[in-house]
Formats: C-alpha cells, sequence, structure tokens
C-alpha cells in the first residue's frame, strides 16, 4: 500500500491523481489533501477518502469549511498546513499538483522529509532544479516525473545507460495558434487560448501551451531531471499529442512512448514505478489513426522555446525570473489586462533587467521571486489596456 499526499487535488492533476486512486483502492491511500480556494470540492473528497489531514491555503476559504464540517479529519490552513500536508508522518508520496511558483516551498519541505516525489509541478523544477535534485540525491529520494513529456522520456530511458543517449525530443502539440503567424495573434482572447486542441489543463498552462513558455519551461525541467545539456533537447512539433517524447541514442535508435491524451497514465505511472499496473482507460486504435505529423517549432512567433532556452543557459536564477515573469503575466493576460504577446515583451523586460544570481539557495529564489513580481506588477500598470 503506497500512502499519498495530494498538494492541489482540486486541481486538474489532482482530480485525475484522485481518479487514479479510485481505480486501485488496493494500492493507494490518500493520507493528505490540499488546496488554495475551492472548499466544496475538497470537501467532497475528503469525505470520499478520508484522509488524515486537509488543507486550504487561503485562510477564509478553510474557515468556511471548517465552520460546517463536523467528521474526523483535522482541517489546517496557510502556510503551515501546507508544509502539514508536505511532511506529515502517515505518507511516503507527495504528488505535487500545485500551480507555478508555490509549488516549491512545500516540494523542499517534503524532499527534506524523506518523501518521493511525484512531480507534476514543473516550476519548481524550472526555479530550483539544482538545488532539489541535489536534495532528493542527498536524501535518497526519487523524483518522479507525471508532465507526460518526461514521464515518456524516462520511460524510453528504462533498460538503456544514459551515456548512450544522443537526444531528447520533447514533442509538442504547437498550442491552439500552431501556423499562426505574429500579425494573428495580437488580438487573440483568452478564450481562443483557453482551447487546447488536445489537452484539458489548468488555465495557466494551457495558456503557457498557446505561447509555447510551456515547452521552455519542459525544456528546462528535462535539463535538471535527465542532467542533459541544452544543445541535447530538441522540440519537434507533433499536432496529434500521441507520442509523447522521444530518445535518441547514439546508433539512431529512437524510442518513442505512445499514448492517448489522458494524464492519468503518467501519474499511474509515477505512483506505481517500476512496476506497471492496468489503467481502464481508452486505449490508442492504430487501425483508425490516420497520421502522425512532426515539424519544426516556428521559435520566431512563439518565443517561449527561445526565451526557455537563453534563461536555462544563463542559469542561476535567471529561470527563476523568467518564471516569475510568466506567471505575473499570464494572470494578467487571463484577467484581460495585456494582450497576448505582451507575455512575452514582459518576460523579455524582466530578462533583460535581471541580474542573476549563482549561488542559488531557496532565500535567494524568495527574493528573486518576489523582486520580479514587483517590477513586473510595475510594467504591467505602465502597459495595460483597462
Ligand atoms: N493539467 C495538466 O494536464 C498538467 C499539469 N502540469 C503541471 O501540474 C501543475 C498543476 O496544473 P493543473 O492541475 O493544470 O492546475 P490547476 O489550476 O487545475 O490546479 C491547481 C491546483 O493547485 C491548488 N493550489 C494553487 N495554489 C495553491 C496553494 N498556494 N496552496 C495549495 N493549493 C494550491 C488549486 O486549488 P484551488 O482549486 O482551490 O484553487 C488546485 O487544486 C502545474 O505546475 C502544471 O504545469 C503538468 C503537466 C500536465
Ligand atoms: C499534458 C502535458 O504534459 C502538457 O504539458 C502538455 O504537454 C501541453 O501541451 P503542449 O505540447 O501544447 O505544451
Ligand atoms: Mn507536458
Amino acid at each position: 500500500m503506497k500512502n499519498i499526499s495530494v498538494l492541489g487535488s482540486t486541481g486538474s492533476i489532482g482530480t485525475q491523481t484522485l481518479s487514479v486512486v479510485r481505480q486501485h483502492r488496493d494500492l493507494f491511500a490518500v493520507k493528505a489533501l490540499a488546496a488554495n480556494n475551492n472548499d466544496v470540492l475538497l470537501e467532497q473528497q475528503i469525505n470520499e477518502f478520508v484522509p488524515d489531514m486537509a488543507v486550504l491555503y487561503n485562510k477564509d476559504a478553510a474557515a468556511r469549511l471548517a465552520a460546517r464540517y463536523t467528521g474526523p479529519v483535522k482541517i489546517l490552513s496557510g502556510e503551515e498546513g501546507l508544509l502539514a500536508a508536505a511532511t506529515g508522518e502517515t505518507f511516503d508520496t507527495v504528488v505535487t499538483s500545485l500551480m507555478g511558483f508555490a509549488g516549491l516551498k512545500p516540494t523542499l519541505a517534503a524532499i527534506e522529509a524523506g518523501k518521493n516525489i511525484a512531480l507534476a509541478n514543473k516550476e519548481t523544477l524550472v526555479v530550483a532544479g539544482e538545488l532539489v535534485m541535489a536534495m532528493a540525491k542527498k536524501k535518497g529520494v526519487d523524483i518522479l516525473p507525471v508532465d507526460s513529456e518526461h514521464c515518456a522520456i524516462f520511460q524510453c530511458l528504462q533498460g538503456n545507460d544514459r551515456k548512450t543517449v544522443s537526444k531528447l525530443l520533447l514533442t509538442a502539440s504547437g498550442g491552439p495558434f500552431r501556423g499562426k503567424k505574429i500579425n494573428e495573434l495580437e488580438n487573440v482572447s483568452a478564450k481562443e487560448c483557453l482551447a487546447h486542441p488536445t489537452w484539458s489543463m489548468g488555465k495557466k498552462i494551457t495558456i503557457d501551451s498557446a505561447t509555447l513558455v510551456n515547452k521552455g519551461l519542459e525544456i528546462i525541467e528535462a535539463h535538471w531531471l535527465y542532467d542533459m545539456p541544452y544543445d541535447k533537447i530538441q522540440v519537434v512539433v507533433h499536432p496529434q499529442s500521441i507520442v509523447h517524447s522521444m530518445v535518441e541514442y547514439i546508433d539512431g535508435t529512437v524510442i518513442a512512448q505512445l499514448g492517448t491524451t489522458d494524464m492519468r497514465l503518467p501519474i499511474q505511472y509515477a505512483l506505481t514505478y517500476p512496476k506497471r499496473v492496468a489503467l481502464a482507460a481508452k486505449r490508442l486504435d492504430f487501425w483508425h489513426l490516420s497520421r502522425l505529423d512532426f515539424a519544426k517549432p516556428d521559435t520566431k512567433t512563439f518565443k517561449g522555446i527561445d526565451l526557455a532556452y537563453a534563461a536555462g543557459q544563463i542559469g542561476g536564477t535567471m529561470p527563476c525570473a523568467l518564471n516569475a515573469a510568466n506567471e505575473v503575466a499570464v494572470e494578467a493576460f487571463l484577467n484581460g489586462r495585456i494582450k497576448f504577446l505582451d507575455i512575452y515583451s514582459i518576460i523579455e523586460t524582466v530578462m533583460q533587467k535581471h541580474k542573476p544570481v549563482y549561488e542559488v539557495s531557496a532565500a535567494a529564489l524568495f527574493a528573486v521571486d518576489a523582486e520580479v513580481r514587483s517590477f513586473a506588477g510595475a510594467l504591467l500598470k505602465k502597459m495595460q489596456y483597462k
């Protein structure tokens, strides 16, 4: 039996993690749940899974829940609660399915407490990859990738000598605007951006897919997870999202992992590795799969990939600055305060201004994140349209 904590249980990855648990009550027990605001869904999850503790980061939401809940589960709130849900004694694995930089502190705390990490929160590795991987190694804990591309690569690497890898090939759907040119992107709406062609996901990552910043974040994530230099990580546009990623070896062999667009597959693999267990879900039907297409990404129009390569290669705290700028810009875009292409301008301006620090401690990262948010907030005031 694997005892798990799910941070971000009410979100896209969190709810799909619980769907995996529902299929395998004999394999998994949920010991902690954490979310931010959604007290109604969290209460349903508490009643269904009866964990030891449930956390709402937002104290008002936690107070709402505590006022009506009369059962046995301990209700906690705020950062203290979130850290308890990352480090509690009754679970050994933490699924980090929170969105954004908010995932860093609980992930570091979970690793420090010796928990294995099923990592969905890619921002953690983007901002603190070196720190997180070193800490995990020191503590002897596993960082198991949930992100579909990284889970695919993880599967393609099984049984082969890492020294014989020549290239990681990260596939990208290309997002809802694949094939469009800059002038066609100027006035796209948040609604159009949120219509991802192949995946159903939370809002922030869906906007990141439209800008291809998601693929940029995934390049940095792959760099740290697989200790791979940036010039050996290549992005390939694959609009069908069936090949989830590939590994090329020194003899020219390419191993790919294929599957449907169902995140329960990588979530489950991260939770059962090294075992594979059944998953009741749709299968690929190769008789009716008419084609698989591959192409070079248009990095001039969709600058997310090159911005991330630049941030990764500069190193130090530059990826942290890129991430904070992107989080501020995406939120502003979703709130109708800026236009789609402004997301790139905000990231570029922040990266031009940021002086990276190369002693990357957790404290340095929190300082950079706060500083960039404040600077990007000021930029927004100058450029917002309403
Ligand atoms: N969705 C997907 O298919 C994929 C997602 N990922 C990554 O997984 C992560 C989660 O994405 P996704 O599930 O789409 O995001 P969602 O926005 O759907 O869900 C985010 C979850 O995090 C919770 N949350 C946010 N902030 C806090 C906080 N401070 N404390 C506690 N809980 C918090 C939210 O709670 P509430 O509901 O109460 O607001 C919600 O449960 C991201 O890093 C994303 O990049 C990676 C690959 C695929
Ligand atoms: C499901 C998943 O892992 C997402 O990160 C997905 O890859 C997004 O699709 P894009 O390829 O459009 O970024
Ligand atoms: Mn992905």
